[in-house]
């Protein structure tokens, strides 16, 4: 088995003569859990934004493999974007929006709403279930949108701030999924709140303009990195 499943190879991006990225090689394996973090600015985002391939690099390429090292144009992927990238105005429900994230798969009507059911009472949403996501406070609606990027149980699960507006004791629950999940699912998750969940990472990058992939406890001393 390949164990290679997303390839960076010299990717740059820059906007203007403003280099956000420079020149990135670098690889995401099967069932790894890669927790990313950071200063503001650093390129975090734009780095998920094109292994999604929602932004293409300026420079460089990133190809999918599947487990035979074929390159593939497309994988199942969950995406929980930053809040500040959804348009809460829109109009739909929470229950609505958690099952978009089964969109495209192919099961029948009964598993599907029973999914869509289970996946609400994960992220305690059952009061909530079918309000307009535009009444909800943040920390609701991260939860809807962590349950749309997990429902299909995707191949790899890109989470930008999950912690955001999270409350602590759904906190320690999230813990709790995402360890269930490491190892089966290939995890990248931004976070400036690397504590605790830097502990449950097998590995550890810093973007910053650039990629430093550290040990553990270089994750919390950003200037100890270089190597
Ligand atoms: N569409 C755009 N046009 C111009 N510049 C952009 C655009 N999108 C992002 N940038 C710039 O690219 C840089 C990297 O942004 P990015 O959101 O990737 O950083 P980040 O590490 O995720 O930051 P944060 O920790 O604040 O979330 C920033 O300087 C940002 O202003």
């Amino acid at each position: 088995m390949n164990s290679t499943i997303i390839e960076m190879q010299g990717v740059s991006l820059r906007y203007d003569r403003r280099v956000v990225l420079n020149d990135i090689d670098f690889s995401v394996r099967r069932g790894d859990f890669m927790a990313i973090t950071g200063p503001n600015g650093g390129g975090k985002t734009s780095l998920l934004r094109m292994m999604l391939k929602l932004l293409p690099p300026t420079a460089g390429s990133v190809v999918y493999r599947d487990t035979d090292g074929h390159e593939v144009t497309r994988l199942p992927i969950g995406y929980l974007p930053q809040k500040n990238m959804v348009d809460s105005r829109f109009p739909i429900t929470v229950r609505e929006v958690i099952a978009s994230g089964l969109l495209g798969v192919n099961t029948d009507k009964a598993s599907r709403m029973r999914r869509v059911d289970d996946t609400i009472a994960l992220m305690g949403l059952c009061e909530r279930a079918d309000a307009a996501i535009g009444e909800l406070s943040g920390g609701q609606l991260q939860r809807t949108l962590l349950g749309r990027a997990m429902i299909s149980a995707p191949e790899l699960l890109v989470l930008d701030e999950p912690l955001s507006y999270i409350d602590k004791r759904f906190e320690h629950q999230l813990y709790d999924i995402i360890g269930q999940l490491a190892g089966d699912t290939t995890i990248v998750l931004v976070s400036h709140e690397m504590s605790a969940i830097a502990g449950m990472a097998n590995r550890h990058i810093i973007v910053d303009h650039s990629i430093h992939e550290c040990s553990a406890h270089h994750h919390y001393v950003a200037s100890e990195c270089d190597e």
